[in-house]
């Protein structure tokens, strides 16, 4: 068993910001019939950011009233269309990463002279706070924690000797363990292949998203490990997942990753069952695939492993029942930048993915993006156009169309990366703000078919981020389908034809270039688009690093399923009387105690009846105020 524990930090006790109590003011002339407590305007004490956010302030306001482009800065006609004019924007401000073959491209975005200068002297507070960041400040602090993940590629950078050691030892212990699996050394102990073939990957967030979108960037053809997801609690899909596996699941690694831990353990599992904090899509992914492997006559822990926090509950399960290895999460990387740590690369090392060369292109994107020169630095440079193109309070959307089938789940990693990270209520000073900056996206030109119509003439609410691949196909593949032309060209034509259509109707874009899709570039596509977001939540003054508001409906998820027990304890009692009493929805929420929650106990109830768990004794579920209700089998124990 590979032992890592005592690579793993353990997390400092979180420190909850107080609640800020703020006044709530109306920028913008209400939506007629709209609540205007629900709008509220950017606020700042910050004397720094009183300029730009009285741009942001003016642009807001003046789109409600002219549906934009006559704010300070920006251009009252539309943008430039004289081709010498935008040749020459491009030639200017055209980045180039040459070690990496990387371009950037912010020509078509729209932004002034002024608007730079007005920004620059912003960006250096904000390269202030990154190097800050980088030399171990506690960048995170409601929850009291540093911010490490530059940390994961270049170790030298590390505050303190012992988590330079933490991360290199554990990414030793990645290369050996995978080498390992890979190589048959370790074997399944109850399958006929003799080696693992398959990798079960449950969880969920960050823990799930990087795999996924550097597997489907970056896998061979016929990876050495297959790998698939386990990211929801729908039953339906888990099945799905584990009948796709078939006679496999005897040869097959299952990694479950969660930073937080599940809070499940075989042991515990009757009085905890779910630890507070636990992330329970994943718990039960594990649940289930555990019922699997039981149900195949299988030894779960042979063949499982734990990418977790040190001590928590999930590691500690994982030691007790001797799982077949277990890796660290750090205090100090979030889920959302977690890629480059065990989390995304043993999934990928596993899969025959050059761990090493995606750490090698993040570690030289991160060099070029420390740059203090904004218009040398591709990271300040896409954050200055989130700022222009969203006026800084996200009143745009990003839409991001990779014109590469691999690279088909980076707008979903990006979503999360993105939203999880600027979309928040407050900014560091208290002031509610209610930042966002949204984020979707497939891939071209496939989307072309799809939404691009609204994009070209539709509402103009949203900023376009093409990712470009220059290599269609690996060399000596390619063929012309008629004279000339091959189908990787019509891709090509597909992109530069989209992106000339939108501007010419003043609907903006940024475009990233790479060579070819490798590890490498995979690296620094992911290390560019991290900076950018760290340097934009520092302008507009926000924590990127924490999520408060997610807890929210995890913990009314948990309101929801405690109040099911009770309606079940409820309809359990009056299923077991002789005769049975079906009961009516009014009569099961005055049971119990809750007639404020007839609606959920009434969606409860249609629930378990779709599930053939409750019955419906008179009226359909159509028809909330005719049902009565009752079990089909009394619980006897369950009665006292
Ligand atoms: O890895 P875990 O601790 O299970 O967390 C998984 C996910 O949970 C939450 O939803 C967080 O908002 C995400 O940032 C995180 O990635």
């Amino acid at each position: 068993m590979a032992s890592l524990s005592s690579l793993c930090s353990s997390s400092p006790s979180l420190k909850p910001k107080p609640a800020a109590s703020l006044p709530k003011t109306v920028l913008n002339p209400p939506f007629p019939g709209k609540p205007t407590s629900l709008s509220f305007p950017i606020r700042s004490s910050k004397p720094l950011d009183v300029a730009a956010h009285s741009v942001a302030r003016e642009i807001a306001a003046d789109s409600s009233k002219s549906g934009g482009n006559s704010v300070p800065g920006k251009p009252k006609k539309g943008l430039e269309k004289d081709p010498q004019a935008l040749w020459r924007r491009y030639v200017d401000w055209l980045y180039q990463h040459k070690d990496l073959g990387l371009y950037l491209d912010v020509s078509r975005i729209g932004f002034t002279d002024e608007f730079f200068r007005e920004m620059e002297p912003r960006f250096q507070q904000s390269f202030d706070a990154m190097e800050g960041l980088e030399k171990g400040a506690i960048a995170n602090p409601d929850e009291g924690r540093m911010v490490g993940h530059y940390w994961l590629r270049n170790s030298e950078l590390t505050p303190t000797p012992f988590l330079k050691t933490q991360i290199e030892s554990t990414l030793d212990c990645i290369c050996t363990f995978a080498d390992e699996i890979v190589s048959g050394k370790i074997k399944p102990p109850a399958s006929e292949a003799g080696r693992f073939t398959q990798i079960m990957a449950v969880g969920i967030g960050g823990s799930a998203l990087g795999p996924q979108f550097v597997a489907e960037a970056l896998a061979p053809d016929n990876p050495p490990l297959k790998i698939r997801f386990i990211d929801n609690t729908d039953p339906a899909g888990i099945d799905h997942q584990v009948a796709q596996l078939g006679s496999e699941l005897a040869s097959t690694l299952v990694i479950v990753t969660s930073k937080v831990g599940i809070g499940y353990s075989q042991i515990l599992s009757q009085s905890f069952p779910l630890q507070s904090g636990g992330t329970p899509e994943t718990r039960n992914g594990l649940l289930e695939v555990q019922k699997a492997f039981r149900e195949a006559g299988l030894d779960f822990a042979k063949q499982g492993v734990a990418i977790t926090q040190e001590n928590s509950l999930l590691d500690n399960t994982a030691r007790i029942e001797g799982w077949l290895a277990r890796f660290p999460m750090f205090d100090w990387v979030g889920g959302r930048t977690s890629v480059m740590s065990a989390v995304g690369l043993l999934p990928a090392a596993l899969q025959g993915i050059d761990i090493r060369e995606m750490l090698t292109g993040a570690a030289l994107m991160d060099e070029a993006t420390r740059s203090r020169d904004l218009r040398n630095n591709p990271a300040a440079l896409l954050a200055l156009c989130w700022y222009w193109a969203s006026d800084g309070v996200g009143s745009k959307d990003m839409v991001v169309l990779p014109y590469k089938d691999s690279l088909l789940l980076f707008s979903r990693y990006l979503q999360q990366l993105v939203m999880e990270s600027i979309g928040k209520e407050f900014d560091l000073d208290g002031n509610r703000v209610n930042q966002g900056l949204t984020v979707y996206g497939n891939k071209g030109s496939t989307d072309q078919h799809a939404y691009i119509q609204q994009l070209r003439e539709g509402v103009h609410n949203f900023f376009v981020t093409f990712i470009e691949v220059l290599r269609d196909r690996p060399p000596g593949h390619d063929w012309e389908l008629e004279p000339g032309v091959t189908c990787g060209d019509y891709l090509f034509g597909m992109l530069q034809g989209t992106r000339s259509a939108l501007y010419a109707n003043d609907r903006e874009s940024v475009s990233v270039t790479v060579q070819e899709v490798t590890p490498r570039s995979v690296g620094a596509l992911i290390a560019l688009y991290e900076r950018a977001v760290g340097l934009y939540a520092s302008l507009v003054n926000i924590n990127a690093y924490h999520q408060p508001g997610v807890e929210a409906g995890k913990k009314a998820a948990g309101e929801v399923l405690a109040l099911q027990k009770r309606v079940l304890a409820v309809l359990n009692e009056a299923s077991c009387k002789d005769p049975v009493e079906p009961l009516t929805l009014e009569e099961v929420a005055d049971r119990c105690h809750a007639p404020e929650d007839i609606e959920m106990i009434y969606k409860i109830i249609a629930h378990m009846a779709a599930n053939d768990r409750a019955l419906i004794a008179d009226g359909h579920c159509g028809s909330p105020r005719s049902i009565k209700v009752y079990l089909g089998e009394c619980n006897v124990d369950a009665l006292y």
